[in-house]
């Protein structure tokens, strides 16, 4: 049956092996806060913060780092190909010792990367500048406070290099991404000297020169989170021109901009101003709600962007949602599965066709293709692929999802 399929494929001019390589070297990076509901292993771990919020109360959640990688090795098995761990600061190996955010250091992170390489597999970094005492009222890099400054300019400075340590040690350069929350509920007087002190500490965190191989630097955007309504420091704009100007890679949310406003538009402008692209890509239902992605309209258009623009190879894949409601496992394999699907279909687009029919101006043809495409069995060259990575197909997930939960999380 795939034979036949792959000779369908080739007759729009599409090459299915191709498309399979691509799929095989293209890694998402698993984000690590699925499988506890963001609540890392801090020693003093306070209330989810910042804006940030997790509903549902599903039994069996990570509770130290050995069932986290446990839980990350079964998700892991459940999503063809090689992927990556994106870490957030929180997720430090601790020992139970009290370790501010200002003084974290490689060997806190030492057993993770030890924990990558035994599963040959690349890590991303993040500082974490929420849920602290320091960030409870919403201002971090942006505060007035310089003591307050200084403390996360640190911190974003330690999470630098430990990214670059990461990514020395793995051979594979490690994304630190920066997300602050600093906002506004209600309307600001000045929100030129907020724009202006992150400006400030972003070049202090980025003066020190790390090597591009083992260190990506990128930067986060958001439009608006929950307490910070009126207004957001780090918005689209401040972080597109801080970008270009920096040449570090630019992260675009998929939740992070109005509810009806897609990310997929975006891809085909940053990429001539920006070298390197970090997507997190997410489901905001209504508003930055973090939903498991799902093979959706917006998930595809994102994919479709990446490979007409042919920016795979700038561009860094990453995940953002978290839902405590489904069985956390489920949540990684289904999410990852639904990018990954997105982006085959993406890669069995009839492209060459497609473009001749549009610098033709026959957009019939181009609007008749794109439908064409849907209907071919696309599902095939998935299972395919499952079956080539040695994961199970789209009718042996949950079994093998259910099998976990009752072998190991019901018993937590
Ligand atoms: C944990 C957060 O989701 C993450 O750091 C950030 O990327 C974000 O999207 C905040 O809304
Ligand atoms: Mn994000």
């Amino acid at each position: 049956m795939f034979d036949q399929i792959k000779e369908k494929y080739a007759e729009l001019g599409v090459d299915v092996e191709r498309a399979l390589e691509v799929m095989a070297s293209t890694p998402i990076s698993l984000h690590c806060w699925q499988g506890d509901d963001v609540a890392g292993f801090e020693s003093d771990a306070g209330e989810l913060g910042s804006g940030l919020a997790v509903t549902g109360n599903y039994p069996g959640k990570a509770r130290t780092i050995d069932e986290l990688r446990q839980d990350l090795e079964q998700a892991l098995s459940l999503i063809p190909g090689n992927h990556r761990l994106n870490l957030h600061a929180i997720y430090g190996d601790f020992g139970g010792e009290k370790v501010d955010r200002d003084e974290i250091e490689v060997k806190h992170f030492q057993s993770w990367i030890d924990w990558c390489k035994k599963q040959g597999i690349g890590m991303d970094f993040n500082p974490s500048c929420f849920s602290h005492p320091k960030a409870d009222d919403g201002l971090t890099l942006s505060s007035p406070d310089e003591e307050t400054r200084q403390f996360w300019i640190k911190h974003c400075q330690a999470s630098r290099k430990i990214g670059a340590a990461i990514g020395e040690q793995l051979g594979s350069p490690c994304v630190t991404n920066i997300w602050i929350p600093d906002g506004m509920k209600d309307l600001p007087a000045d929100r030129l000297s907020f724009r202006r002190r992150l400006e400030t500490s972003l070049n202090e965190i980025l003066s020190e020169k790390l090597d591009p191989s083992h260190n990506i630097d990128a930067v986060e955007c958001k439009l608006f989170g929950i307490g910070s309504e009126s207004f957001v420091v780090g918005s689209h704009e401040f972080y597109m021109g801080y970008a270009q100007r920096e040449q570090t890679a630019l992260c675009l949310d998929a939740g992070h901009f109005h509810p009806t406003e897609g990310i997929a538009d975006k891809i085909s402008s940053v990429m001539m101003y920006v070298p390197e692209l970090l997507l997190h890509v997410s489901r905001g239902v209504r508003w930055d709600s973090d939903h498991v992605v799902l093979m959706d309209d917006q998930t595809q258009a994102i994919m479709q962007e990446l490979v007409r623009c042919d920016v795979l190879d700038r561009t860094h894949i990453g995940l953002d949602f978290f839902d405590a409601s489904i069985n956390r496992i489920a949540a990684w394999a289904i999410g990852t599965r639904a990018a990954q699907k997105s982006l085959l279909l993406a890669l069995l687009e009839p492209a060459e066709k497609l473009r001749e029919a549009e610098l033709a101006g026959d957009y019939t043809t181009r609007l008749g293709l794109l439908e064409i495409n849907k209907a071919l069995p696309w599902s095939v060259v998935w299972e395919e692929f499952c079956r080539r990575q040695g994961a199970p197909g789209e009718l042996e997930l949950l079994g093998a999802v259910k099998e976990y939960e009752t072998a190991v999380l019901s018993k937590r």
